[in-house]
């Protein structure tokens, strides 16, 4: 997969460079690459921004330079990602639909947001997403794209080494995971489940079951299935 994110802070991303995100770079899994906006303005100030028509405050991000930058590294199968508070929300349902994407494109933007014109022009030729990140307001769009660049990025063959430990983690079956215990068997008076310890296999499976049920049912009851004819 290749992955294209285009920002005004490129440096904000040097972290995909390390842990297994850095490892699938470094084996060619994953092709991720950070870009100045700023290479593609022309003035002296290399300005991306300018005052909002309509007045208000905060500045609006020009549309030349994103125009420039997104001719340059959209392909036809590109998907262009605008992380926006505007957007749909992301889920590990879309996380795992982009995960079969061949490309990926981030436009970060900051200050007030895009031009609309831009989201406007790339959707007449590219499947456009404005996605956030949930209900609560970011300074921009890099903590976005860095959380759905990992999320995505995860769930690719390879990336993570072990696959079956994609299987029983929080909302990968649209439940919260069961919780979790190692050596040793005793720490400051708590002791391990017993069941844990018992070797009986479908015995841990079934208390792992409930232990999932009953922490999304108290956390997160919006998760559970609906009951059959409800
Ligand atoms: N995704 C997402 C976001 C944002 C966001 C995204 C882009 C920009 C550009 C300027 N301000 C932004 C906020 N806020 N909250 C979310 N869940």
């Amino acid at each position: 997969m290749r992955v294209d994110i285009v920002t005004i802070f490129p440096t904000f991303f040097d972290v995909l460079d390390i842990s297994l995100i850095g490892k699938a770079r470094g084996s060619g899994l994953l092709d991720i690459r950070a870009h100045d906006l700023r290479d593609w303005t022309h003035d002296r100030h290399r300005t991306v921004d300018d005052t909002p028509y309509g007045g208000g405050a905060g500045m609006v991000m020009k549309p030349e330079p994103w125009g420039e930058a997104l001719d340059a590294l959209l392909t036809p199968e590109a998907v262009l990602i605008v992380p926006s508070p505007a957007g749909e929300v992301f889920t590990q349902p879309t996380a795992r639909e982009l995960s079969a994407e061949a490309h990926l494109v981030f436009a970060c933007g900051r200050y007030e947001g895009i031009d609309q014109r831009v989201i406007d022009h790339y959707a007449q030729s590219h499947r456009v997403r404005l996605i956030s990140l949930g209900d609560y307001v970011l300074n921009g769009g890099e903590v976005a794209a860095m959380a759905m660049v990992e999320a995505v990025s995860r769930l690719i063959p390879g990336v993570v080494g072990n696959p079956a430990s994609l299987v029983e983690e929080s909302h990968e079956d649209g439940l919260l995971e069961y919780p979790s215990y190692t050596k040793p068997a005793q720490w400051r008076g708590e002791d391990v489940p017993p069941v844990l310890l018992s070797g009986n296999h479908g015995a841990i499976a079934q208390w792992r079951r409930d232990r999932s049920l009953e922490r999304t049912e108290r956390v997160r009851p919006d998760l559970l299935p609906e009951a059959p004819g409800a």
